[in-house]
């Protein structure tokens, strides 16, 4: 399969472009930016020398189409809107790993401040959590990928969700993220002394990540569903801690609920569910796919406590992504995706 990947050169772009190399199926044939024209890539990435040597090309619809069975979209909201429908119509697959394809009209004009996609598009796309909707993935051809956080947080939330175990809307999700989250791009709030030697909570509130998250647990649920969430910003590289609190309706215990999670995930390869008394910490997921989650019942608060963590750039934007294109292919949803994480 040729498959191209747009925004090249960010972090999720080449994150996208790093994992290919391992995939047997899939040859990445062009790379494009609205930057650079003719450039290698590896004189904006170094690190892919002698490893991908092709040139940047400017985005335009007709390159797009020629000699490319399927499209990622690693670019900022409001670009891929412009380019997916011509995509579609002329019948190349696509994936958007940012987020215009993720709300319906009116959230996501009220979140993205933006004029969202037509709606046709937007009804079509398969929002693409694939341990949960792997049924509707597999049909899509239009797939939105999660955002990194609304990964986390339903993947912790899921199971449970499907239970009549807890208050339904007694869910804080409290969030950490490393900053790569935000983007290859410089700013005041990311950089070295801003962010070094501290810990700040951001975008309270206002989060674009709400909508996504109360929509599609809504859904998991069957019933409509409000979160608290809270997002932090860390001084570490890549990785995503979501510690969610939901209060229990019934009377359970850890071990009863990790058996729930147990079974819920026992067809999902990526996601990891811990032994009672384990909690999972970002390094464990590092550069890895995987979706690691630990699980407390409280019994002196009556608080269900799941802590989940990914890796922003691997499960929670390329790595889904390609997952999520191997389910649409009818592969093994692995498929050149088995890394182990990189540790220490
Ligand atoms: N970083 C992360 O952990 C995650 C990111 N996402 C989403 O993925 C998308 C990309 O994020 P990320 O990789 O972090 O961002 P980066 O800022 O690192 O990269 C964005 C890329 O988009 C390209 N771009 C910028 N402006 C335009 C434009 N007007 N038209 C076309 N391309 C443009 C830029 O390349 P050039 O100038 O060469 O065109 C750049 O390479 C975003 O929507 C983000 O929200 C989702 C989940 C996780
Ligand atoms: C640190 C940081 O700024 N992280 C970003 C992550 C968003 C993201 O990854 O993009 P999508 O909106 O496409 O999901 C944020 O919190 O907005």
């Amino acid at each position: 399969m040729r498959v191209a990947v747009v925004g090249a050169t960010g972090y999720s772009g080449v994150e996208v472009i790093r994992l290919l190399q391992y995939h047997p199926r899939i040859e990445l044939v062009k790379v494009f930016s609205s930057s650079q024209d003719g450039v290698p890539l590896r004189r904006v990435f170094p690190h892919l020398t002698n490893i991908f040597e092709k040139e940047l090309t400017l985005i335009q619809e007709q390159e797009l189409i020629e000699g490319v069975d399927a499209v990622f979209f690693a670019t900022p909201s409001g670009i891929s809107k412009e380019w997916i429908p011509a995509l579609i119509d002329a019948g190349v697959t696509c994936i958007d790993i940012s987020g215009d394809f993720r709300l319906d009209v009116d959230s996501y004009k009220e979140w993205y401040k933006k004029e969202p996609a037509p709606s046709q598009y937007l009804e079509q796309a398969v929002y693409g959590l694939t341990e949960v909707y792997e049924a509707k993935v597999k049909e899509a051809n239009l797939l939105t990928n999660p955002g990194c956080f609304p990964t986390a947080s339903l993947l912790g939330l899921a199971p449970i969700l499907k239970t009549d175990w807890i208050n339904q809307n007694s869910i804080i999700i409290d969030a950490k993220t490393g900053v790569s989250g935000a983007g290859r791009g410089a700013s005041l709030g990311t950089h070295y002394s801003e962010l070094n030697d501290n810990l700040k909570a951001y975008k309270l509130g206002v989060h674009q990540h709400i909508p996504e998250i109360e929509r599609y647990a809504s859904e998991i649920a069957g019933s409509p569903i409000q979160v608290t969430f809270t997002t932090h910003l860390v001084p570490m590289t890549r990785g995503i801690l979501s510690t969610i609190y939901v209060d229990l309706a019934a009377s359970k215990q850890t071990d009863e609920i990790i058996e729930l999670y147990k079974d819920y995930y026992k067809h999902s390869p990526f996601v990891r569910i811990r032994p009672e008394g384990e909690f999972p910490s970002t390094k464990e997921v590092y550069a890895s796919n995987y979706c690691d989650i630990g699980l407390l019942a409280d019994p002196r608060t009556g608080k269900l406590m799941i802590i989940s963590v990914i890796d922003n750039v691997v499960k929670g934007a390329a790595g889904q992504a390609i997952q999520n294109l191997n389910v649409m292919q009818g592969w093994d949803q692995t498929t050149g995706l088995l890394h182990t994480p990189i540790y220490p």
